[in-house]
């Protein structure tokens, strides 16, 4: 594991679209093709947007990079909720890829059925053994990942699937890969930054092993590379200093 720590978000951004850019042309080139699963939420939008700038966007044929999501929010793909909304509006708008490069959960069939339907469509693209090239995961201030929610029964599944998983607090429903799918993977990158998540950082990084209080212990990529890029206020608690 290796942590990339800067001074602010700000400076985090830059140098995670660089190591993306490397990655992507380093598999592009290797077999003709990258597989990425993008995260939701707030703290990935920048970084798409700035891969979709002017500065960026030559510097992939994303012809050849194929994009999955790692979560969903059961929403419409029109509601504000929606991760791939997000994505859609601060990347895929501004490059000129197919809309067969996108592959979304279908979240007009019921929750249950729109995870099989998704782990079916990752177990076709990967023949069977999926390992996606680059996963980029964001931690949530109780320290879940993906939609691997403190004491939920997404915790537990052992197998590299995508599930659906209910979240009474909220009264939702979101579909994620499980641990075992983000852990068979190549490249598993955290995009982390803010005070709000420094109890979550110490927790996952030095608190006692406990997955089911702590989802994100459970990120630990079986041949893959893991790596943080966090800022200085998001690893503020932290006893050791990466
Ligand atoms: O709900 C979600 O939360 C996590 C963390 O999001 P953030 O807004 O705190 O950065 C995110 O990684 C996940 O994809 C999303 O669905």
């Amino acid at each position: 594991m290796k942590t990339n720590v800067f001074k602010t978000p700000e400076e985090i951004i830059p140098s995670l679209a660089n190591y993306f850019v490397n990655c992507a042309n380093e598999f592009i080139n290797k077999q003709g093709k990258f597989s990425v699963a993008l995260s939701g939420g707030n703290s990935p939008k920048k970084f798409y947007e700035l891969l979709a700038s002017a500065d960026f966007k030559s510097k992939i044929d994303w012809k050849k990079v194929d994009f999955f999501f790692g979560d969903e929010r059961y929403v419409p793909q029109d509601d504000p909720e929606s991760n791939y909304l997000m994505a859609k509006t601060s990347l895929f708008d501004h490059l000129d890829i197919e809309d067969s490069q996108i592959y979304k959960v279908d979240t007009s069939l019921d929750p249950a059925t729109a995870a099989q339907d998704y782990g079916r469509c990752i177990c076709q693209y990967f023949d069977d053994k999926p390992s996606f090239d680059f996963v980029l995961l964001g931690l949530g201030d109780d320290a879940h990942t993906a939609s691997i929610f403190p004491h939920t029964s997404l915790v537990w599944i052992d197998e590299e699937n995508v599930k659906e998983v209910y979240l009474e607090d909220k009264q939702v429903y979101r579909i994620s890969f499980t641990a075992p799918l983000i852990n068979a993977s190549k490249n598993v990158v955290f995009l982390t930054f803010g005070a709000s998540k420094a109890d979550a950082i110490k927790a996952v990084f030095e608190g006692e092993k406990n997955v089911d209080l702590y989802p994100a212990q459970l990120i630990d990529p079986e041949n893959g590379e893991l790596q943080w890029f966090v800022d200085e206020a998001a690893v503020s608690k932290l006893t050791e200093k990466p």
